[in-house]
């Protein structure tokens, strides 16, 4: 509620005047019982005593009828189409804020949030406010309007009656109250089970090929379908829940209705009333029903918004936890150009990711990073790209901590490929310009050819061929390359290359390497790879194993002081030792 409140307020003139809108239409609607009792109890009565048969008053009480109903139905429909576009407008508004704050979030947050659950608040949750702000316009003045005119034009034709069924009103309040209240923490489960739901579908999508290869189709059907009916369950008990408080409220206001109905009989029979007053009076009746039928909306949709503006906040308040830097960087050469000086660190805290690491690399020069998968080398990559802040020790660039550098200088002096980076729905022009308007024509060609990237230009419409999504019509060397070319073309400082030419074959990865160190004289390189031969020329190999660093060195060192580096020199390069 308070969260629609806050969305709504920018819009207030536009808010102020639907508002009016539906409660003039919502008098409008009250108007017209009383006009029929007044025609039924007075005017024909008055005809029918008039021996001259002139029906002028009656034509002029109808033709009133039907203005005073054409203009309800005109505020009404004019109120609720400014009533979807605020709501449409505040939403928008929101999904903007809540993306800027995904954009800003530290990979921590995101890792604790999960991605799908930020998806699922970023869409169904919006979604459950937009809906909520919606209706709120709507119901939540012609409601209330409809509910106490009710009431007052009611007392107005019988006080006796009205407290009857005012006395009704206590009981519904309670029912409503109650079952509200439940709703908040059942809607809160749905919604989670909804990020659980995301999260299979999201693995099943992107993981298509693997499951098939692996005949694991079933199983991921078994699994789906478990998520599935778990979200089901979670929404029956909260719609089953919330779907019990209509009925309820209906028994309490029929009851009512019979009793007003059996007082009204002996009030006509006294004279005390007359028929068309009770017409009126049942009327009356039922727009107060509905009336609190349409409050119970406004408060079972609270319930749903609440749950999912109290997860929308959960993101939005989230604090910066991780704090940017406020100086660019230095250049100087004399120093190292990176240093890593004994990090360590761990995602959770539970186990060590890395310990104790330490090397230094200066302007120009190749860091190879070889060991066993989950060793930590892409962690590496991402505490220098400050993804993640360090537990203990120290990140230098050119002799700068970068805690002290700004993120967005440091990151953009990197050009990194990681193992599965993404290659977006756009021609690949577009996906290797990415956006970058520096870059020119030439720099892309230069970075084509580095990246041994030429089959493009055999392609039908070359650089303008439109990726499929995730670059599927291309094979994943060709891939690897076009994302390589991205790398080359933002001529970074510093360039890192995470196991981004496993699939290319043996020769076209070292006439890319040659092509690097020729063109990118000046740039410092980091190469994460499993084969020894992608890093042999190295000016520094580390060979990390469980987060250490078990040796350093150049190949030809390391053939000489490490055990492990010859037993994989030896596997890899069949026997050939140097
Ligand atoms: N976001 C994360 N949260 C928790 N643990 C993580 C996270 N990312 C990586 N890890 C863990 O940290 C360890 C090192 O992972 P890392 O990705 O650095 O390995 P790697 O050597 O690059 O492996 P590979 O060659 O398979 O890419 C692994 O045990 C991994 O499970």
């Amino acid at each position: 509620m308070k969260m629609i409140l806050r969305l709504v307020k920018p819009y207030w003139r536009m808010l102020t005047i639907s508002l009016t809108f539906k409660s003039v239409g919502a008098l409008a609607d009250l108007f017209l019982p009383w006009m029929i009792a007044y025609m039924i109890d007075k005017e024909i009565p008055r005809l029918q005593a008039d021996s001259t048969s002139n029906l002028n008053s009656l034509y002029m009480l109808g033709g009133a009828m039907v203005v005073i109903a054409f203009l309800g139905l005109y505020l009404n429909v004019a109120a609720n189409r400014k009533a979807e576009m605020i709501a449409a407008l505040a939403v928008k508004q929101l999904r903007h804020d809540l993306f800027s704050k995904i954009e800003g979030l530290s990979a921590y947050q995101v890792d604790a949030l999960t991605r799908p659950s930020l998806i699922s608040r970023m869409t169904t949750d919006t979604y459950n406010i937009y809906h909520a702000t919606a209706v709120m316009q709507r119901l939540g003045v012609r409601a209330p309007v409809l509910l106490i005119g009710g009431i007052l034009m009611s007392l107005l034709m019988d006080p006796m009656m009205t407290l009857i069924m005012v006395a009704m009103l206590p009981l519904i309040i309670i029912i409503v109250y109650f079952y509200s209240r439940k709703g908040i923490p059942l809607y809160k489960k749905t919604q989670k089970y909804i990020d659980l739901m995301i999260r299979k579908l999201r693995e099943y999508i992107s993981g298509a090929r693997v499951v098939r290869a692996l005949s694991m189709n079933e199983h991921e059907k078994e699994m789906f379908n478990n998520a599935n009916q778990d979200t089901v369950d979670a929404e029956l008990t909260a719609t089953i829940t919330m779907a019990k408080i209509n009925p309820l409220m209906q028994t309490v206001m029929n009851i009512g209705l019979i009793l007003v109905l059996i007082v009204g009989a002996y009030r006509l029979s006294a004279g005390l009333v007359e028929i068309g007053q009770i017409m009126a009076f049942v009327t009356y009746f039922t727009i107060i029903l509905n009336a609190m039928m349409s409050i119970t909306r406004i408060f079972v949709m609270s319930s749903r918004a609440t749950a999912s503006g109290e997860r929308i906040d959960e993101v939005l308040n989230l604090p910066v936890d991780m704090k940017d830097g406020t100086k660019s960087v230095e250049v100087r050469e004399e120093v190292p150009h990176i240093e890593f000086r004994n990090v360590s660190f761990s995602y959770t805290q539970k186990e060590s990711n890395l310990t104790n690491v330490s090397f230094k690399l200066y302007k120009g020069q190749t860091l190879g990073i070889i060991g066993a998968t989950g060793s930590g080398k892409t962690t590496i990559i991402n505490l220098l790209m400050r993804f993640y802040d360090v537990d203990s020790g120290e990140i230098l660039i050119y002799g700068q901590n970068i805690k002290d550098i700004k993120q967005n200088d440091l990151r953009k002096r990197i050009g990194v490929v990681f193992q599965n980076d993404l290659i977006f729905a756009d021609s690949i022009y577009g996906n290797i310009q990415f956006n970058r308007n520096v870059i020119t024509n030439d720099d892309i060609e230069l970075a084509t050819r580095v990246a041994q990237a030429e089959f493009i230009y055999d392609k039908e419409d070359d650089m303008n061929l439109q990726m499929a999504q995730r670059g599927m019509n291309l094979s994943g060397g060709q891939k690897q390359r076009v994302l390589i070319a991205r790398a080359v073309a933002g001529k970074p400082d510093i360039m890192v290359l995470d196991d981004a030419s496993s699939a290319l074959d043996y020769q076209t990865d070292m006439r890319m390497r040659l092509s690097l160190k020729k063109e990118l004289k000046k740039t410092t390189m980091i190469i994460i790879a499993q084969r020894i031969s992608s890093l042999r020329n190295s000016d520094l190999i580390l060979l990390v194993d469980e987060g250490k660093i078990l040796a350093s060195g150049t190949h030809d060192e390391l053939m000489q002081s490490s055990v492990m580096y010859q037993e994989i020199a030896y596997y890899q390069l069949g026997g050939e030792h140097s």
